[in-house]
């Protein structure tokens, strides 16, 4: 019996469960190939797709239902979404439309998507900086209560300098856009970065669904060797140990590898690892609050430095 029993429904002599494990992190850290992974196991099943993107906010142009700190859930109830960023929400000092659920139908609508199997659902950007992750946040505990929570992290400066090719437009909270390495590196902390500060995300995902339902996982151990990793997810499920085919284990998915080709990208990792940077700071905090300096990816005292 998985830790977190799943909420079904029957229809029409189907039966649909809401899933029980919700990928939230982060973008182009090998959730698709995790994913599919995972898909192979015979009592999982991410149902009708990889990524349902149920808990992504509508923006509603159309009305000012409140100010835009403030999300609207599917059942019209009013929830403040800004509160703890330390960076403010997105669309500081404009005037952001509000952002709702209203209109995506409720549980069971999502349940529909699934079977009777337990269920996963991966959406790399539930976990980013900004009001509209912390609005699926809020809309995720809503629905599921009980999910495990399930983040990938990747080096956080070759997160932040792939974006030299790759404009994070998918993220509906993303918003700000490469230009050049030398102004995002040199210049203040801006809400991109916040991305990547892993840390600040962990401990808002840790206050609303407990510190034990979050299960992270770093992308390139990931990458290393998946077997350990999904162990540790069946047991984060409750789920018995299984033996994963090893030719769907030694298939990598989604795989583009173009960003290392832009001459500016080892230039911007160099500059994002030296000990003084933002995204520095941001390791050190996680290493520190998860008791482990794999949580840091670079060492602090840099050689790079010398380099730059
Ligand atoms: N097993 C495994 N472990 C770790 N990393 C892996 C793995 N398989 C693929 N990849 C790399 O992950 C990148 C794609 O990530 P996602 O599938 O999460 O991308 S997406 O946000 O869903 O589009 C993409 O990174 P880049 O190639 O650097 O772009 C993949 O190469």
């Amino acid at each position: 019996v998985p830790a977190a029993a799943p909420r079904c429904f029957e229809e029409n002599g189907e039966r649909h469960c809401l899933p029980i494990l919700l990928g939230v992190a982060s973008v182009r850290a090998g959730t698709t190939s995790l994913a599919t992974y995972l898909a192979a196991h015979p009592k999982l099943s991410w149902g009708t797709r990889k990524e349902h993107h149920w808990f992504r906010f509508l923006m509603r142009k159309d009305e000012a239902s409140g100010p835009f700190s403030v999300a609207e859930m599917a059942d019209g109830s009013l929830r403040e979404v800004n509160v703890t960023f330390s960076t403010g929400g997105l669309g500081e000092g404009t005037a952001f439309p509000a952002i709702s659920q209203v209109g995506r139908g409720d549980w069971r609508s999502y349940a529909r998507q699934f079977g009777p199997e337990y269920g996963f659902d991966f959406d790399p950007c539930y976990l980013a900086h900004g009001m509209l992750s912390r609005a699926s946040m809020m809309a995720i505990k809503e629905t599921l209560p009980n999910a495990k929570i399930l983040a990938v992290f990747r080096d956080p400066a070759h997160q932040h300098c792939s974006r030299l090719r790759d404009n994070v437009r998918r993220c509906a909270d993303a918003l700000s856009v490469m230009r050049t390495p030398d102004a995002e590196c040199k210049g203040p902390a801006r809400p991109h970065f916040h991305n990547y500060c892993y840390v600040e995300h962990v401990e808002e995902w840790w206050r609303e669904f407990g510190r034990h339902n979050v299960l992270l996982v770093k992308s390139e151990e990931l990458r290393e060797d998946p077997l350990p990793i999904l162990g540790t997810i069946l047991r984060f499920v409750g789920l018995e140990p299984y033996d994963f085919p090893r030719d769907v284990l030694s298939r990598e998915h989604n795989v583009h590898n173009t960003t290392r080709r832009h001459p500016d990208f080892d230039y911007c990792l160099q500059a994002h690892r030296r000990p003084d940077t933002f995204l520095t700071s941001c390791n050190d905090r996680l290493a520190t609050l998860l008791g482990d300096p794999k949580w840091h990816w670079w060492p602090s005292s840099s050689k790079e430095e010398d380099e730059l």
